[in-house]
């Protein structure tokens, strides 16, 4: 014990200080609903982007006076801003629905500690109303209890992030008179639960889910002589792990679930996906009215027809009245060989002019249509701070009328890469970033991921300093001996340092083994300028889901280019983003020449994106600056900049990754 720093008085100070947050935290809530009230006066929306970019811009500024780092900041105040909303929300839908009881009796998949018995607390937390909870063995019976009676409302989970669609629940609501009168999304952290002191080495049996082990099947095949056990329910496999006297069993759950049957946790974070999460609905007997301050989601359910474009004649219907749809699913109508039910989610009010307009034309289309609910849409996406949107674009538009006049494919048509094909520019989607459009975006990272470490450390600078999307060579060439990556566990630890730090995550392929795994981890793939010719790794990127940065040859033309990109896009993959970064010439004054007119002359051969990598065509931190500021002001759509905690130290490419100083320097320029 140190007496000089005694560690109580610290203690006591850090408890007070904690004691003031939480009251500020209350009087934030409680203005939260004043704003609600005075936004009912005025019909306001509940969410202001606008408000939110001011506030969260203001305070990552202040807290950076402070020492306290932005996505810190920005990650806190999502969560204060995601709970006033939904408060704000859950206030306006007790106002408008009035009739509610303080208590409701909620039917819910299996026992205390289930993954809906946690959604159910979750929403109708929010509410304040209490819960009279009543488990449930299945679907079906959550379903009758609320048609009977005996429960007021019913949560069924509908879809998840890795294992899709709940099949069950979606045929069971064909079949129902309830309504859909709420959604919550809830994060599903699975844990691997057992009983106190029992080590990973003694379990025999694993209890889950049979959408759980779908969910963890990656992390279930990689174990050996362990025997997986279905269950009804996630608190059925916690009860019987807690209920085995040998102690040699272990439950795939939540962690405040099996705290709940006195099992710890002994390994986290199982799912495939990082992002693992659920949507859940709730139902009940009478529908709810969703006032127009609250973003609404409505779902129906429609049968077309089996003519020809039928479907796309009811999706044309909701583009013109411009209803936005963020989910079509379809499912075999029982009786019905072969033809489908459509079950589509938009984001429009069922009281709204478009709506209506909407419902009654497609009454008029199709077959059978049905409303299942109108509720409050509760998936609050964070509002994102993104730096680029403060820069002053200064790209040319106007030479896109440089267009040549497009080359076509052997059977005469016009080749997918060209503004003939298509003609507005290509916005590729990567995470929450998009790259294509006026923002200018930049990929940084190191060469290589050398240690959990050093990719944490970056990852940190990187999104700090306003880098969008986060790189890290992991399957690098070893030619002359140099570090050939980490392989598999690079791709992981980039992956973990990503979703630490809130980026996407980008990393090279160089075999076609290697294409559907890493794509199942990594947003966006790349492509590098020696397999440029590789046309059996063209062809099987083409044939993943992810989009690929693809990388000029050194001795390649921009024909050349665009021809390894039309063989991507053939396979069905039309999420190409192009990247010259440098070219073989005769001076050797820098490593490669970067041919920066490659830029204006592709955006009039082609609709896709296109970056600068200065990094790797200068071969030297020194030229990396004016070169990347030249790529924007020639209308490059971003870069991709080499960053390393310790450039001296790094494994390879020392001499072209820049320092962290170095690195936010050249992120000032370009975007303040
Ligand atoms: O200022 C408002 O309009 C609010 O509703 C408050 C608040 C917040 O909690 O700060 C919440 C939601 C809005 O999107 C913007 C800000």
């Amino acid at each position: 014990m140190s007496e000089r720093n005694p560690l109580e008085p610290i203690r006591k100070a850090i408890t007070e200080l904690d004691s003031e947050l939480l009251t500020l935290l209350a009087r934030r809530r409680a203005l939260s609903l004043d704003v609600a009230r005075s936004k009912e006066d005025a019909i306001k929306p509940v969410r202001d982007s606008e408000r939110e970019s001011a506030l969260l811009t203001r305070l990552v500024s202040q807290g950076r006076e402070l020492g306290l780092d932005g996505q810190y900041i920005s990650r806190l105040f999502h969560t204060i801003i995601e709970d006033s909303v939904l408060r704000q929300q859950a206030w306006f839908q007790a106002q408008n629905n009035p009739q509610q009881a303080p208590t409701t009796r909620v039917a819910y998949l299996g026992a205390k500690g289930s993954y809906s018995y946690l959604a159910a607390h979750h929403y109708f937390g929010r509410r304040d109303r209490t819960l009279v909870e009543m488990g449930m063995e299945s679907f079906d019976a959550i379903f009758q209890a609320v048609e009977q009676g005996q429960a007021d409302h019913g949560i069924l989970p509908l879809e998840n992030t890795s294992s899709g669609s709940i099949n069950e629940v979606f045929d069971r609501l064909q079949h129902t008179n309830l309504h859909i009168v709420g959604e919550t999304t809830e994060t599903i952290a699975h844990c691997l639960l057992v009983q106190p002191g029992t080590e990973l080495e003694q379990i025999r049996t694993i209890y889950a889910h049979p959408q759980v082990h779908t969910q963890c099947s990656r992390f279930l095949a990689s174990l050996s002589g362990i025997h997986q056990a279905y269950c009804a329910s996630s608190a059925e496999a916690m009860e019987k792990a807690a209920a085995d006297p040998s102690g040699s069993s272990a439950a795939i759950g939540s962690e405040r679930g099996g705290a709940l049957y006195g099992l710890t946790v002994r390994d986290t974070a199982l799912a495939n996906q990082q992002r693992n999460e659920s949507r859940f609905i709730v139902v009940a007997r009478k529908p709810v009215t969703v006032p127009p301050q609250v973003p609404a989601k409505t779902t129906l359910i429609m049968a077309t027809g089996q003519k020809p474009g039928a479907l796309v004649e009811a999706l044309l219907v909701l583009r013109d009245q411009g209803i936005n749809m963020t989910k079509l699913e379809s499912r075999p109508i029982h009786g019905n060989p072969w033809e489908e039910m459509f079950y589509l989610d938009v984001e429009a009010n069922v009281q709204s002019e478009a709506m209506r307009n909407a419902l009654s034309e497609l009454t008029r289309l199709t077959r059978f249509i049905k409303v299942l609910g109108c509720y409050p849409c509760e998936t609050i996406l964070p509002t994102e701070l993104d730096s680029t949107a403060l820069a002053n674009d200064p790209r040319l538009t106007e030479d896109a009328t440089l267009a040549t006049s497009a080359p076509a494919v052997s059977d005469g048509s016009a080749a997918l890469y060209s503004r003939e094909h298509k003609f507005d520019d290509t916005l590729v989607r990567v995470g929450k970033v998009t790259l294509g459009g006026d923002a200018f975006v930049t990929i940084a990272g190191p060469a290589a991921v050398e240690s959990e470490q050093q990719i944490q450390t970056t990852a940190h600078a990187v999104r700090e300093h306003g880098g969008a999307i986060l790189s890290g060579g992991c399957f690098l060439d070893s030619v002359g001996g140099g570090f050939a990556g980490l392989g598999q566990s690079g791709v992981d630890a980039l992956c973990l340092a990503g979703q630490r730090h809130g980026l996407p995550v980008m990393t090279e392929v160089t075999q076609v083994e290697q294409v559907s795994a890493v794509a199942a981890q990594v947003d966006l793939l790349q492509i590098g300028e020696h397999n440029m010719h590789n046309t059996a790794l063209l062809s099987e990127v083409g044939r993943s889901q992810r989009p690929v940065i693809l990388k000029r040859g050194l001795m390649a033309t921009l024909e050349e280019l665009l021809a390894a990109a039309e063989i991507i896009m053939a396979q069905g993959n039309q999420q190409v983003i192009l990247c010259e970064r440098g070219i073989r010439t005769f001076d050797s004054a820098s490593r490669h020449t970067l041919d920066l007119s490659a830029v204006p002359l592709l955006r009039g051969m082609t609709h896709l994106p296109i970056l600068i990598d200065p990094s790797q065509a200068a071969g030297r931190r020194d030229l990396i600056l004016p070169l990347a500021k030249a790529a924007k002001a020639v209308g490059a759509h971003g870069l991709l900049i080499e960053v390393h905690p310790s450039p001296e130290q790094a494994l390879r490419e020392q001499n072209q990754q820049l320092y962290v100083e170095q690195y936010a320097q050249l992120m000032k320029s370009l975007y303040c």
